[in-house]
């Protein structure tokens, strides 16, 4: 694939983690659905720099870019794998900050408990905060490469099951915006659909680069001390 991130990040690119068509039936709505290849591409830590490197590594703080060729597979929008985050030693969730770089993105997020399910609507230059204790998919609803980078914590593993035995988030999102609720799961709310929001305590407002939260003076403690924030 021709990387469209040549003009997006002029920083040295590791080889990316690649997730199949294979990898990804068990989150489907329709795992029989014809598909094969590569569907999503994750480039991990990643810094200008080698002192951004080492800044990010202190901070125990990643920097990552994932890039989403548009594809709609058995009538469904491409989409990540999902995950949750575990609980940091305080007892709270690690949060996770994305910016959309190109494209436009659909953060379906979902709390543990099933309490609430929102639809955080990305377009370029836009940023989605994950809030402690949300598991989340992103989705490239539209025709164009969605690329989008974050800055997570590196202190925890993600956490699939919940996706992979229930085949997929709360709701999957089909050809033409449709969110059609998956069945593995009881009754769940309704989703909110919202837009992406800023978050300016922490440095998050849109159209700036989340490549200037690295290396300072932004604080990015928030990302494994969540509990020093307030949440709303
Ligand atoms: O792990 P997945 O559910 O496939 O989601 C993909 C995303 O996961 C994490 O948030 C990584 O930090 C991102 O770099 C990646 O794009």
């Amino acid at each position: 694939m021709t990387t469209p991130l040549a003009d997006l990040w002029p920083g040295p690119l590791p080889a990316p983690a690649v997730r199949t068509a294979d990898e990804m039936r068990c989150v489907l709505a329709d795992p029989a659905a014809p598909c094969d290849g590569p569907l999503y591409f994750m480039y991990r830590d990643c810094a200008l720099t080698p002192e951004d490197s080492a800044w990010l590594g202190g901070q125990g703080v990643r920097f990552d870019l994932t890039v989403i060729p548009p594809a709609v597979i058995g009538g469904e929008y491409v989409k990540t794998k999902g995950h949750y985050h575990p609980e940091n030693p305080a007892g709270v969730g690690y949060p996770e900050v994305y910016q959309v770089l190109a494209g436009e993105a659909h953060y379906l997020l979902q709390r543990k408990d099933l309490s609430d399910v929102v639809a955080v609507t990305a377009r370029s230059g836009e940023f989605v905060f994950i809030p402690p204790g949300y598991g989340h998919v992103t989705v490239n609803p539209g025709k164009e490469v969605l690329v989008m980078a974050n800055l997570v914590s590196t202190r925890f593993s993600s956490e699939y099951g919940v996706y992979e035995e229930r085949r997929g988030a709360a709701y999957y999102e089909m050809e033409g915006g449709a969110w059609v609720r998956n069945a593995r799961y009881g009754a769940v709310p309704e989703i909110r659909e919202i837009r992406a929001q800023e978050v300016p305590e922490f440095g998050i407002r849109h159209g700036r680069g989340i490549y200037d939260l690295v290396a300072g003076p932004a604080d990015l403690s928030f990302l494994n001390e969540p509990e020093r924030m307030v949440v709303a």
